[in-house]
C-alpha cells in the first residue's frame, strides 16, 4: 500500500509511520526512528537541503539497506543517527533516545560506527588500535583479547601484531569493521563497508551481519551503492535526493513492482519521481539549534586518549626526540647568538703623534708625563676592537690624533676655562663611524668612551690629581633588551569521546613532555650558560610551564652581565590546539601556528621593548600572553623578586587566564563547526 507523507512519496508496506504513534511504544519495536528530518548545508544564499523531510524506520534486530546514487545524503542521514550531526529540524530516535542525550549511549557504546573512509591510525597495529577503542569502551583486555582472536578468524584478518598501514586496501577495511563490531553493539552502522572489496569478502561480510541480526538481534543499518548485494537486508530503503522513495522488504518491492531486480525497481521509480515536483523544500526549512549539553568526562575514555597519544608520539620516535629537545636547543642557540658584545670590530688608528723617522712605534710611559698620550690611550680600548694602521681595509670607523694630540691635551688641562679654541680642537680624539648598523655603532662609541674615561682616570692618578674629576659627568646604566596542530576523530566522537575529553587528554600529553623540555632549558642556563637566578627559582619554573601550555618561544633578558633564555611551552599548545579545532587538515593547522607566531613574539616586546612601540600597540602589547609572563620572569632572575610583586604575579594570573580563555574558545570553535557543517 502506498502512504503520501507530505509532499514527499513514501511506500510503506510493512511499517507504518504513523503521527500518532507513541514513541515509546514505537522505540520498543523499533532501533531507528526518522521523522520529518531536514537537513541543510551551508550559510545564506548558499545554503541547500540535503534531506528533504525524510522519514525512515528500523525494526530492531534487522537489517536495514540503505541505497542510493553518490550525493543523495545517505552519509549525512548516517552522521545524524550517530549524533555527529544535528538535523535543521525534525524527529531522531535511535534505541528509544535523541543522540546525544543523557544515557542514549548514541554516541556511546551502543552504537558501532564505519565510517566510508578508514578512519584507523596507521602507526598503531590491529591490536593497539582494538585496544585504543577498547580502552574508550572501557572493556576489559581479557575480552578485548578474545575479540581479537575471534575477529581475526572470522574476518580472515592478517597477524594482529601488523600495523595498519602496512595493510592492504581490503584488509584495513575489515580491520575497520572490525573495530565497529568487536565492542558488541545493539546498533551497527556501517557506511559502505564493501566498496572496493572482493565479492568473496563482501558475501562473508554480508553474512556476519545476517548472523548479528538473527543470532544476537543487533540493528544493522548499512549503505551501498551495490543494489544487489543487499537482498540480504530484512528492509531496502531507497533514497534519491534527500528522501526515501520506497522502503520496503525485497521480496516485496520485486513482487509491488513486478520487476527482475532490485535495480529496475529503483529505475522505476526514478522515472515516478522525476514526473513529480522538483526537489525544493527550502521555504520550509526551520532552525532549530538543540543548545549545547555539557558533556561529563570519563576517566577511561581521557586514559584510552593519553595513552593512544603517547603511542603515536613514539612511534614517531624522530620528530618526539626533536621536538622534547628543540626548546633547549633553541633555547642554547639564542643564547650564544644574542646579547653578547660582538668583537673583531676592526677599527683604523690614524696617528699622527707617531714619529715617521722612529718607525711610528707607539711607546708611552705610565708616568705623569703629556708624551705619546694618544698611544697610552689607545691601550684601554678594549680588545673586541681590532685597531688597524692607516685607512686601508674594512673598518667600522676611524680613529684620529693629531701630530701635537699629547702637547695639546697639556695645554688644555692646564689653561682649563682659558684654554684656545685652537688647542682644544687639537687635543680632541677625532672617531669617523659608518653608520650603516646602528648597534655596532653603538657598541663601538661605548668602548672608546669607556676607554677615555679609564685613560683619564690612570693618567690624573700617575699626576697625583683627583682620577675621577677628568671623567664625563654621564654614566651608562644596564641596558635591557627583552628577547620568545579528521573520519578519525569522528570515529572516536560516535565511540563517545567528547570534545573535552580530546583537549584534555592533548593537554595532559604535552604537558608531561613540557615538563621535560622545561627541565632541560633550566638545566641549560643555569648549568651550562650560568645564568644566576636572583629570585624564586620555583616561581619562574611555574610561570613558563603555564606559558608553556601552547608552544615555545624565548625570553631573552639582558641585564648588564647576565643573559636569560626561557622556553616558554604551554600557551602555544592550546594555542596549535584552538588552531587545530578551527582548520581542516594539518597543514592549515601549521600554516596558521606559524603564521600566528611571529606577530605574538613581536608584539609581546621580546624583540624590541614595548617603550619603542607607537602608543595604540603598547596597549595591544599589555594584553598579548607572553607579555606579563616574560616580564615576571625577569623581575624574578635578574631583580631576585617575589610572587608578592605585582610585576610577578601578574605573569602567573595572566598565564591562567590565557589558557582558559583559548580552552573556551577550542570548545565553542568545535561547537561552531558542528553545527555550522
Ligand atoms: N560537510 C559538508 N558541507 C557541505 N556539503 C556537504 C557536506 N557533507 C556532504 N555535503 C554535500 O551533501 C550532499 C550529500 O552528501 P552525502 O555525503 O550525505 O551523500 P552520500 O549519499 O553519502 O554520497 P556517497 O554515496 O557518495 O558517499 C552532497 O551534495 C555533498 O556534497
Amino acid at each position: 500500500m502506498k502512504i503520501g507523507v507530505e509532499n514527499s512519496d513514501v511506500f510503506v508496506t510493512s511499517h507504518r509511520v504513523s503521527e500518532t504513534n507513541n514513541n515509546a511504544t514505537a522505540s520498543a519495536v523499533h532501533g531507528v526512528i526518522v521523522r520529518n528530518a531536514i537537513k541543510t548545508y551551508g550559510v545564506g544564499s548558499n545554503r541547500y537541503p540535503v534531506l528533504n523531510e525524510l522519514n525512515m524506520m528500523v525494526k530492531k534486530g534487522t537489517i536495514y539497506g540503505l541505497l542510493g546514487a553518490s550525493g543523495c545524503g545517505k552519509t549525512t542521514l548516517l552522521s545524524c543517527l550517530v549524533g555527529r550531526r544535528s538535523l535543521n529540524s525534525g524527529e531522531l530516535l535511535v534505541l528509544g533516545h535523541e543522540p546525544g542525550s543523557a544515557n542514549s549511549g548514541v554516541p556511546g557504546p551502543k552504537v558501532g560506527y564505519m565510517p566510508q573512509e578508514l578512519a584507523l591510525y596507521g602507526n598503531f597495529t590491529i591490536k593497539e588500535t582494538l585496544f585504543f577503542f577498547g580502552g574508550i569502551y572501557n572493556l576489559k583486555a581479557t575480552f578485548i583479547n578474545s575479540q581479537c582472536e575471534f575477529l581475526s578468524k572470522l574476518l580472515d584478518l592478517p597477524p594482529c601484531d601488523r600495523y595498519v598501514k602496512t595493510l592492504s586496501g581490503g584488509q584495513q577495511r575489515r580491520v575497520s569493521f572490525a573495530v565497529a563490531l568487536f565492542h558488541e553493539p545493539e546498533l551497527l552502522i556501517l557506511d559502505e563497508p564493501t566498496v572496493g572489496v572482493d565479492p568473496l569478502l563482501s558475501h562473508s561480510i554480508w553474512n556476519h551481519l545476517v548472523r548479528q541480526s538473527v543470532d544476537h538481534g543487533r540493528t544493522v543499518i548499512v549503505t551501498t551503492h551495490y543494489i544487489e548485494e543487499a537482498r540480504q537486508a530484512h528492509t531496502i530503503g531507497l533514497m534519491r535526493s534527500g528522501r526515501l522513495l520506497v522502503q520496503d522488504s525485497p521480496e516485496n518491492l520485486l513482487n509491488n513492482f513486478r520487476a527482475p531486480s532490485l535495480e529496475d525497481v529503483f529505475l522505476k521509480l526514478c522515472i515516478k519521481d522525476d514526473a513529480k515536483n522538483p526537489f525544493d523544500s527550502e521555504h520550509r526549512l526551520s532552525s532549530k539549534n538543540p543548545g549545547y549539553k555539557i558533556p561529563r568526562l570519563s576517566v577511561h575514555r581521557i586514559g584510552a586518549l593519553i595513552r593512544k597519544n603517547y603511542v603515536l608520539s613514539f612511534r614517531n620516535i624522530g620528530i618526539f626526540l626533536f621536538t622534547y629537545f628543540l626548546p633547549a636547543l633553541q633555547a642554547s642557540l639564542f643564547n650564544v647568538t644574542l646579547g653578547h658584545e660582538p668583537t673583531g670590530l676592526r677599527m683604523a688608528i690614524v696617528n699622527d703623534e707617531l714619529d715617521i723617522s722612529q718607525g711610528r712605534v707607539c711607546n708611552y710611559t705610565t708616568d705623569c708625563e703629556y708624551s705619546m698620550l694618544s698611544c697610552r690611550y689607545l691601550r684601554y680600548i678594549k680588545d673586541n676592537i681590532i685597531q688597524v694602521t692607516g685607512r686601508k681595509g674594512q673598518v667600522w670607523g676611524v680613529v684620529h690624533f693629531g701630530w701635537n694630540f699629547s702637547k695639546e691635551f697639556e695645554m688644555r688641562e692646564s689653561d682649563g676655562d682659558a684654554a684656545e679654541l685652537a688647542n682644544i680642537i687639537g687635543s680632541q680624539i677625532g672617531i669617523n663611524m659608518d653608520s650603516s648598523n646602528q648597534q655596532i655603532g653603538v657598541f663601538i662609541e661605548k668602548w672608546l668612551l669607556e676607554a677615555f674615561g679609564d685613560f683619564v682616570r690612570d693618567f690624573r692618578g700617575a699626576c697625583g690629581n683627583v682620577p675621577e674629576a677628568g671623567l664625563l659627568p654621564v654614566t651608562v646604566a644596564g641596558v635591557f633588551i627583552t628577547e620568545r596542530k579528521q573520519g578519525l576523530l569522528d570515529r572516536c566522537m560516535v565511540a563517545g569521546v567528547k570534545m573535552p575529553e580530546i583537549l584534555l587528554s592533548y593537554l595532559i600529553n604535552q604537558f608531561t613532555v613540557m615538563v621535560g623540555q622545561t627541565a632541560l632549558v633550566y638545566v641549560s642556563m643555569l648549568l651550562v650558560f650560568n645564568i644566576p637566578c636572583q629570585g624564586n627559582l620555583a616561581v619562574a619554573i611555574l610561570i613558563t610551564l603555564l606559558q608553556g601550555l601552547v608552544g615555545i618561544s624565548f625570553g631573552k633578558l639582558n641585564l648588564k652581565y647576565l643573559k636569560i633564555i626561557i622556553g616558554n611551552y604551554i600557551f602555544y599548545i592550546i594555542l596549535g590546539l584552538l588552531i587545530s579545532t578551527g582548520c581542516d587538515n594539518e597543514m592549515g593547522a601549521l600554516s596558521l601556528s606559524q603564521a600566528s607566531f611571529l606577530p605574538l613574539l613581536v608584539i609581546s616586546g621580546i624583540c624590541w621593548p614595548i617603550e619603542g612601540m607607537p602608543l595604540y600597540l603598547r596597549k595591544i602589547a599589555y594584553i598579548m600572553p607572553l607579555t606579563y609572563a616574560i616580564e615576571s620572569v625577569r623581575c624574578i632572575f635578574s631583580r631576585g623578586w617575589g610572587i608578592e610583586q605585582s610585576s610577578v604575579y601578574a605573569g602567573v594570573l595572566v598565564s591562567f587566564a590565557w589558557i582558559f580563555v583559548f580552552l573556551a574558545l577550542c570548545l565553542i570553535v568545535a561547537r561552531v563547526r558542528k553545527f555550522a557543517s
